[in-house]
């Protein structure tokens, strides 16, 4: 039951406070927009889009963020800047886990990706659930787990490959996806791995150096919401065996949607923007449950 229109007479320019204040971000740090879009992701998997990532640490609460798929998840400082930006305007009246839905959709779509109009009415949870960020997919999981996790959402197979292409930017650590480069299977590099774009990662991510480094996960356009992570499959030049699998798993139902998304960008588009409200709505708060954050840090 969440509404697009749900702040039109509480706050009714929520959203260009938001956009206001990502794009500012933006000068500093290209990577912003991909570090929000992960944030909401990592938030709706873990009892649902409820805004239980933001909260640190404290007295009841354990906190999401220092579980490992979440230590590499960056932006926390950007969403408490626009928290108060829409705070002095709306005192009381956003959640945090509606600004995260909001700070998605503006992100992509200043990628140069797909708008839609976001279906907002999410209240914050009054919790944090670290054990279950283990519902998280994992870069080194197969094809039937990650379709499972994702199907425990209530997202398909085409949810999974067009949610997949926020890969299209941001970054991974060399540590993500190393254990492709060298010994993969009997000593030998992942056989689904461009030659020349091995070359480069190898460069980039030495057995024994930094684990930390950072790599673009589209290396034709880094930075741009695009097809071009699709094109990359098509050319085994997917950063992460996850990635990869998408295309690379014979048989598997996968294969003719990340074509279908690779020939049509206006496809992709379409179905990022629909997964994503799927995503967004997955059990979210509503009503008298949970609480509107004054400080997405901390419960109320
Ligand atoms: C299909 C399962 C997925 C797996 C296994 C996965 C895994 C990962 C990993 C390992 C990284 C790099 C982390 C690091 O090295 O620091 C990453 C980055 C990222 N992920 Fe995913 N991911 C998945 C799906 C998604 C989805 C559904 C979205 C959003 C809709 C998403 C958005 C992003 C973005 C934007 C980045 C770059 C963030 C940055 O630059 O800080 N991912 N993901
Ligand atoms: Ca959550
Ligand atoms: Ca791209």
């Amino acid at each position: 039951q969440l509404c697009p229109t749900f702040y039109a007479t509480t706050c009714p320019n929520v959203s260009s406070i938001v956009q206001g204040v990502v794009q500012q971000a933006a000068l500093k740090d290209v990577r912003i927009g991909a570090k929000l879009v992960r944030m909401h992701f990592h938030d709706c998997f873990v009892d649902g889009c409820d805004g239980s990532i933001l909260l640190d640490d404290a007295n009841g609460i354990d906190s999401e963020k220092d579980e490992s798929p979440n230590v590499s998840v960056e932006g926390f400082d950007v969403v408490d800047d626009i928290k108060t930006a829409v705070e002095n305007v709306c005192p009381g009246v956003v959640s945090c886990a509606d600004i995260l839905a909001l700070a998605s959709e503006i992100s992509v779509s200043l990628g140069g990706g797909p708008t839609w109009q976001v279906p907002l009415g999410r209240r914050d949870s009054r919790t944090a659930n670290a054990s279950r960020t283990t519902d998280l997919p994992g870069p080194f999981e197969d094809l039937g787990q990650i379709t499972s996790k994702f199907s425990d959402k209530g997202l398909d197979s085409t949810d999974l490959v067009a949610l997949s292409g926020a890969h299209t930017f941001g970054r991974a650590q060399c540590q993500s996806f190393s254990r492709r480069l060298f010994n993969f299977s009997n000593e030998n590099p992942d056989p689904s791995l461009d030659t020349t774009y091995l070359q480069t990662l190898r460069q980039a991510c030495p057995q024994g150096g930094n684990p930390a480094r950072l790599n673009n996960l589209d290396p034709t356009t880094p930075d741009d919401f695009d097809n071009n992570y699709f094109k990359n499959l098509q050319n085994n030049r997917g950063l992460l065996q996850t990635d990869q699998i998408l295309f690379s798993n014979g048989g598997a139902d996968t294969v003719a949607i990340v074509n279908l998304f690779a020939n049509s960008q206006t496809s992709f588009f379409d179905s990022f923007a629909w997964s994503m409200i799927k995503m967004g709505n997955i059990s979210p708060l509503t009503g008298s449950n949970g609480e509107i954050r004054a400080d997405c840090k901390r419960v109320n």
